[in-house]
């Protein structure tokens, strides 16, 4: 499995290159070999983290090649997680960033249309992750947009963890949880469908409000205001969950987050990349249809699915698409 991680020097890279090739991703029998992407003036750091990945003498792990060229990096690329991106820095405004991130998602969306292989799958870490994937599938009219994901497993394994922590009960009885729309602070974390040992409980509505919901959405924000950085190893953490489910399938009875290129489901407008309840069994992601959106829920989704439609009018101004 050949597998290519943009911004690998960075904090993210760090914690989850040594996950992908200790064989966390996808298990004891899969070798992997890395391409890792980064600027030119980050290849030095690349090398060494390179070099700390040849002293863990990881039986699965094949050859590593780093680059500052995308053709390169996304030569025959089964997996592609793309890390890197532009954060936002003081004075910097939403579009700013936007145009800041089109110019190293477009390029890569076609570096990865010409070079990856044909069964590629896509993961967008780098932020704004939904609208990012939306540049880099829309560079790439030849791979299906099925292929191409954002992240939303970490606001997924943060509302589990939430929900485990407020109940007393153990994260792995927890299932059918749901992360709708933006991994943004419009997010929606949705308990509607959730089950505790497989059967629905008692949930105080106040409770969901006013702390469950702010603390999932927040949490960005209070691990980058704790620690002065963003997150990292729980976010690598998240994305070896996303491509483990992805590419192995989804428990049995129970679904994950991850956000997709909408076909229209739940009224999300076709064609924007929007998180929803997904199941996989190793192919595309599904989405889980027919679930019931009560008022509450339609008017929390429609409020981040709005955020979306912004942000693709704006990159779509820009000629990203
Ligand atoms: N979706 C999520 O849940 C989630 C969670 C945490 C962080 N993030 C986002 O992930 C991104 C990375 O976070 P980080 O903490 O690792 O940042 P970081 O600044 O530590 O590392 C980013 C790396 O990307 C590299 N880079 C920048 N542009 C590049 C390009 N065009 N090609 C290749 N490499 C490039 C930089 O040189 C740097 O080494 C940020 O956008 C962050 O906001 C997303
Ligand atoms: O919130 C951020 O800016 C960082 C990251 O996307 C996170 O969710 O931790």
């Amino acid at each position: 499995m050949i597998i290519t991680v943009t911004g690998a020097a960075g904090q993210i890279g760090y914690a989850l290159l040594f996950r992908i090739a200790s064989g966390a991703m996808f298990g004891p029998d899969i070798p992997v070999s890395l391409r890792l992407l980064e600027l030119p003036q980050a290849l030095d750091a690349a090398e060494g983290v390179a070099m700390e990945l040849d002293d863990c003498a990881f039986p699965l792990l094949g050859d590593i090649e780093i680059t500052d060229d995308a053709d390169v990096a996304f030569e025959g690329a089964n997996v592609a997680l793309l890390v890197g991106s532009r954060p936002r820095t003081a004075g910097m405004e939403r579009g700013d960033l936007l145009a800041a991130n089109g110019a190293i998602f477009a390029p890569q969306g076609r570096a990865i249309n010409d070079n990856a292989a044909d069964d590629v799958r896509v993961l967008v870490v780098g932020n704004p992750a939904n609208t990012n994937a939306l540049i880099a599938s829309a560079n790439a009219p030849d791979v299906p947009s099925a292929r191409f994901s954002a992240m939303t497993r970490l606001d997924h394994n943060r509302a589990l963890a939430q929900l485990s922590g407020a109940t007393g009960a153990p994260v792995s009885a927890i299932s059918r949880v749901t992360i709708w729309g933006n991994h943004s602070a419009t997010q929606y974390p949705d308990l509607s469908n959730a089950r505790i040992e497989g059967e629905r409980f008692e949930i105080d509505r106040t409770w969901v409000e006013q702390d469950f919901i702010p603390t999932v959405a927040g949490r960005g924000a209070a691990i980058i205001a704790a620690r002065g950085v963003s997150s990292a190893a729980s976010a690598a953490s998240a994305a070896v969950d996303h491509l483990r489910d992805w590419v192995l399938g989804t428990p049995v009875g129970d679904w994950t987050s991850a956000a997709i290129v909408s076909d229209g489901s739940y009224g999300v407008a076709a064609g924007l990349v929007s998180s929803f309840p997904v199941t996989s069994d190793g192919g595309d992601w599904q989405i889980v249809e027919g679930l019931e959106i009560d008022e509450f829920s339609r008017g929390r989704i429609d409020a981040s699915v709005a955020e979306l439609a912004e942000e693709r009018a704006a990159v779509e101004a820009l000629g990203l698409l």
